[in-house]
């Protein structure tokens, strides 16, 4: 049997945990209130998707958005990793996009009902190739960015996370003990908009990165 492959970690069907609230201008911009504490749900596998497959419109939904994030891949586990030592447990990233059906989301808060129909469904988590760790020296400071048809809708910076990388790995391992192979979504920068079906999504980091997903309809 071939050793595993931590650039191959969306194959392992670990866990996706994900970060919301995040950035203060995206809390903004859907009239949240700037959180005290991270705010944090899951996504299964079954969300994973990767470049050449499309992100599929659920049935469900008349509003689909895009988020677009830094992922943080998990490559030692651990159970109340301290801040201090936080960064020895990731081993790389990856470039995610946290698709989400708007409109149920608001009415699952409405009705005070989990996130997981909004959030959770089959391709709703577009990620692009694994980078390693070192390509990213300074998670905290790099440059996101989203076009939805060669038209630019997000464009931010790391550095403007309300938590950051080491406090979240603090903050999630002390309730959800981490495993290699695990992701943590970290939230995304305003500029969310809708998508329509036939759309083309192409998201990058600033010289590290792009990937290029198209929105489609289940046949
Ligand atoms: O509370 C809301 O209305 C929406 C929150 C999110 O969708 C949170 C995120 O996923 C995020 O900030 O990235
Ligand atoms: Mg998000």
């Amino acid at each position: 049997m071939s050793a595993r492959n931590i650039a191959r970690f969306w194959e392992w069907g670990r866990k996706i945990i994900c970060v919301g609230r995040n950035y203060a201008d995206h809390a903004i911009e859907l009239k949240n209130a700037i959180p005290s504490e991270p705010v944090l749900f899951l996504k299964p596998p079954s969300a994973y998707v990767r470049e050449g497959s499309p992100i599929l419109l659920p049935f469900y939904t008349s509003n689909l958005h895009h988020e677009v994030e830094l992922g943080v891949v998990i490559g030692k586990g651990g159970t109340a990793i301290p801040q201090s030592s936080a960064m020895e447990h990731v081993a790389g990233y990856v470039l995610c996009l946290d698709m989400t059906a708007r409109d149920i989301q608001d009415e699952c808060k409405s009705k005070g009902l989990p996130w997981t129909l909004a959030k959770a469904f089959n391709t709703s988590c577009p990620i692009s190739d694994f980078i390693p760790k070192e390509k990213i020296p300074n998670p905290g400071s790099i440059n996101l960015w989203l076009k939805v048809n060669d038209i630019v809708k997000q464009n931010g910076s790391t550095s403007q996370m309300i938590f950051s990388i080491p406090y979240l790995i603090n903050y999630i391992s002390e309730i959800i003990s981490l495993e290699e192979g695990d992701l943590i979504l970290t939230g995304t920068p305003k500029g969310v908009s809708s998508v329509q079906e036939q759309d083309e999504l192409q998201a990058g980091i600033d010289g590290i990165v792009t990937m290029t997903f198209k929105v489609d309809r289940k046949s």
